[in-house]
């Protein structure tokens, strides 16, 4: 029998509005902190961090220890999934993650026959020291990747600016690329049910690159998927909050929300803030959409711009984050500064 109180990350993500909405940063552990450059380079790398349970679970901490967040973030990555999968994964300096790319059914096999689910059997020792030493009142979100993301990364091999590589696959080869979605999403329900598990309040399934799909294709390769990974939690995990992130899916986000069965929704910085509130939150808790532009920035407009975000949002279930990840060259002051406008 658990006496932790509810946190309020949980209570909004359950329906309630709350008077000072429970506040977190995507990518909140990162590059921004010294403590977090610190352990980092006596990691050596960023995937020796993501794989040492202590390091892990210490950088985990590090933004709830500084600003007092109002929910802790898992420590890893959405790449992790792939490389556990039996895909080459490494991170270039300064240029982002680099794969093998996957793109005929022979690299397929192939990775098929290395897949090392092991690899991920830290991350769980991770959310346990977490857990434990987490303040009673901070929620706890772990997370995955959307497969359609996760796949963009697969058949490219890297980050690309328009997903071209893996269009052009589910155009030529879509049973191709229905195999490679369907090893992501059994992956993912796996990966999540382990966090769930093993202590993490909520998860968020990122999807950065749901803005590409025009809406055939946003039905059947991001609202179905995703569709699986939140039947797959709540059949072992009724209980679990479940987050989607379907960056840039603007007007189709109320399909997404139908389709998904997803229990809250973040909203991207371009999101219209009349139709996010007219036709997104009449529907679930939303959480966003402060532009990282504007908190790097700092001064006068970040305060307008907070100001703005809560009248839109404020008296419904809100959680106030960033509309994506914290820019690694934000000044530790505006994070103060948005905490203190945000609680008053
Ligand atoms: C697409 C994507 C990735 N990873 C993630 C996404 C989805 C969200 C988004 O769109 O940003 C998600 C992610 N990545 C990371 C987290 C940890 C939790 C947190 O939000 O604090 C989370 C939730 C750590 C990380 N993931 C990465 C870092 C930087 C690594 C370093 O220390 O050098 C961190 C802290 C690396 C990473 N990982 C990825 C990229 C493109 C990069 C390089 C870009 C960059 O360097 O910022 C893949």
């Amino acid at each position: 029998m658990t006496t932790r109180e509810t946190p309020a990350l949980i209570r909004v993500l359950g329906g309630e509005s709350l008077p000072t909405p429970p506040v977190w940063l995507m990518r909140q552990a990162g590059r921004y902190l010294p403590e977090y450059r610190e352990l980092r380079a006596k990691a050596g790398s960023f995937l020796s961090l993501c794989y040492d349970p202590e390091l892990a679970a210490e950088v985990t901490l590090q933004p709830i220890r500084r600003f007092g967040f109002d929910a802790a973030i898992l420590f890893a990555d959405i790449l992790l999934v792939p490389q556990a999968l039996g895909q080459k994964l490494w991170f270039a300096e300064g240029e982002g993650p680099r794969l093998e790319p996957v793109a005929d059914a022979t690299r397929l096999a192939e990775i098929d026959r290395v897949v090392d689910q092991a690899k991920l059997d830290s991350i769980p020792e991770t959310v346990r020291r977490v857990r434990a030493a987490l303040p009673r009142e901070t929620g706890f979100i772990g997370f995955c990747g959307a497969p359609w993301t996760v796949a963009t990364y697969m058949v490219a091999g890297r980050g690309t600016p328009d997903q071209a590589p893996a269009k052009e696959l589910f155009e030529r080869d879509p049973a191709l690329f229905q195999a490679i979605i369907d090893r992501i999403v059994t992956s993912s329900i796996a990966y999540l049910n382990a966090q769930i598990a093993a202590g993490v309040d909520a998860v968020q399934i990122f999807d950065s690159w749901a803005g590409a799909l025009g809406p055939e294709d946003f039905r059947r390769w991001c609202i179905a998927p995703t569709r699986r990974i939140v039947d797959g939690v709540r059949a072992m995990h009724p209980q679990a909050r479940i987050i989607g992130f379907p960056r840039g899916a603007g007007h189709l986000i109320p399909d997404y929300i139908a389709g998904t069965g997803v229990d809250a929704v973040g909203l991207e910085t371009d999101i219209d803030r009349t139709f996010a509130r007219n036709e997104i939150q009449s529907r679930v808790p939303v959480q966003g959409h402060l532009d990282p532009l504007v908190l790097r920035a700092g001064g006068d407009a970040l305060e307008r711009e907070v100001d703005a975000i809560l009248t839109a949002f404020g008296d419904r279930p809100f959680i106030f984050n960033l509309g994506h990840g914290i820019l690694p060259d934000t000044p530790i002051a505006h994070v103060e500064r948005l905490l203190k406008r945000v609680r008053g």
